[in-house]
């Protein structure tokens, strides 16, 4: 690796946790080539990390089949136990994991410590669900007749997971799979693979069977995509990311009439009504807007505001947002890091020239800097005909709309294919309880705009997914039931 990644290494409390290599059936492997893995912040390159063929997939999902037949006949017990050390061990490394996913991904640190201890907790409560994957007895259709329920584990768990939240989108997906006693081969955005190589530095020594948990790092996102829908020993995927990758996804595993879960994009409303505690809207729309630097999928996209409390709310907003420190993730203090990448800071502008361009005002914010860096901005005057309205902007750009009335604010949040996460503030019960039921979404977050937990049932609605993930529903999408029909 270059002088860089010795850089980092020499930030860490366990260097062995930057890992450049893949992990197959318990061994680091090298590709027939390596990717660079480089810092947003800073451009240069932390890691050349093993790019493994289509072929080389293939021996990782061999390896997962083979391993995850013993592993289904472990107790569900045994299994906790093994997940709980997992847990642990995430838990001891924070920092050093932490600091990977900030020279990766670019989120600030204490964002990255809050990812890791997120990214855990599905590792910790899942490995408590293990112990509670319980069947059920139905009385018989027939004297001579008994029918039992049971729950088995379905087999290979194949994921593809993206840049954002490098270790949450894993563990989110792998610690069911594990505990329903599936066996997983995840491969991680190339954007980010060091910290799902990290995860596997992890998994080995809390004693994860080899075979039974995979990291397939690679370039080559499109063919790993093939070999996962294409492969017979594959009989779930996993994938969080855009829709328009989930639909090349859902096509591909038709053919095998694969079990997918699907985590894709979104246009969150955030709607601001005129009863609603203005200075908690304020915080809520900072932190729902502004987490990972916009790039979230649960990202307000949309701000509404009500009529009688539009300029108000605006003013307080840009006075909030005025305080936000642009900069590299591993400095102190620094609330917003760079873009991904260049075309991530594109879009952003795009979006800002399109608010502009027909009508509505960029009131602060929204120059670019060097490198992926660009200010938070704020737009007024946006409208549902505007290209934010329909598009996700995964950036820094917080668009405000006005509204008049209930009726016409939940026509235009619904106005969209999405249907992932929503917001509002409100203080009227009867109001809350007519929204929170009218707005077509998976999530509503009322007065609140982080929404995120390892115990409620993440997912969207329309073109946002299919599936859950998180809370006791998460572990379904991993088992198989069947149904017992016994003559006495
Ligand atoms: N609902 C949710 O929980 C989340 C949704 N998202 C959505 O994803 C988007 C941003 O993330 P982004 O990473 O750019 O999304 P992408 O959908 O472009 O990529 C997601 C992952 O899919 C891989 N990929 C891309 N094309 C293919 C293919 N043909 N076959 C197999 N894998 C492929 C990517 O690999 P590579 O990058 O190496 O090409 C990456 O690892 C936004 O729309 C966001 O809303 C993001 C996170 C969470
Ligand atoms: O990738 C994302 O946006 C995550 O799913 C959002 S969250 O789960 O961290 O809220």
């Amino acid at each position: 690796m270059r002088d860089d990644a010795t850089n980092l290494k020499s930030l860490l409390k366990d260097p062995s946790l930057l890992e450049p290599r893949a992990y197959v059936n318990g061994v680091w492997m090298d590709g027939d080539a390596t990717f660079d893995v480089t810092n947003p912040a800073r451009g240069d390159v932390i890691a050349e990390v093993a790019d493994l063929s289509r072929a080389d997939v293939a021996r990782a999902v061999e390896a997962a089949y083979a391993a995850q037949k013993d592993w289904a006949k472990w107790t569900g017990k045994e299994r906790a136990s093994v997940l709980r050390t997992w847990f642990e061990l995430m838990m001891e490394h924070q920092d050093d994991l932490a600091t990977i996913m900030t020279a990766e991904q670019g989120k600030p640190l204490a964002e990255a410590k809050g990812e890791i201890a997120y990214g855990a907790a599905f590792i910790e409560f899942f490995g408590e669900e293990a112990k509670r994957i319980y069947g059920e007895t139905i009385p018989g259709h027939q004297r001579d007749k008994r029918i039992t329920v049971i729950k088995q584990p379905i087999g290979v768990a194949a994921s593809i997971t993206p840049w954002n939240f490098p270790t949450a989108m894993i563990t989110r997906k792998a610690a069911p799979a594990l505990a329903a006693g599936c066996a997983f081969v995840g491969r991680p955005a190339a954007e980010t693979p060091l910290s799902a190589t990290a995860l596997a530095v992890l998994a080995d020594r809390a004693g994860i069977p080899a075979g039974v948990f995979n990291v397939v790092t690679s370039s080559r996102s499109s063919d790993v995509g093939k070999e996962f829908c294409e492969n017979p020993k594959v009989r779930k995927l996993t994938f969080t990311g855009s829709t328009e990758v989930g639909r090349i996804l859902l096509k591909q595993a038709a053919d095998q009439v694969m079990k997918c879960s699907m985590e894709l994009g979104g246009n969150a409303p955030f709607i601001v009504f005129d009863d609603a505690d203005l200075d908690a809207a304020v915080e809520g729309a900072i932190a729902c807007k502004f987490r990972n630097n916009g790039q979230t999928c649960v990202c307000a996209n949309r701000i509404y505001v009500q009529d009688g409390v539009y300029d108000a709310f605006a003013e307080k907003l840009a006075a909030a947002v005025g305080k936000l420190k642009v900069g590299d993730g591993l400095e102190a203090g620094t609330d917003l890091g760079p873009l991904i990448n260049q075309s991530a800071v594109d879009k952003v502008k795009e979006h800002i020239a399109d608010v502009t361009a027909h009508g509505g005002t960029l009131l602060c914010g929204g120059e670019a800097q060097e490198g992926t860096f660009i200010t938070p901005a704020i737009l007024t005057g946006v409208t549902q005909d505007m290209k934010v309205a329909q598009e996700e902007t995964f950036g820094p750009m917080a668009p405000l709309f006005r509204f008049k009335d209930e009726d016409e604010v939940i026509e235009m949040a619904n106005d969209t294919i999405f249907g992932l996460a929503s917001y509002f503030y409100a203080k009227d019960l009867s109001r809350v309880y007519k929204v929170a039921e009218a707005l077509e979404y998976g999530i509503v977050g009322v007065n609140t705009g982080i929404i995120s937990t390892e115990l409620a049932p993440f997912g969207g609605v329309k073109q946002s997914g299919l599936g859950r993930e998180g809370s006791h529903h998460g572990i379904e999408d991993y088992l198989e039931m069947k149904y017992i029909c016994m003559s006495v």
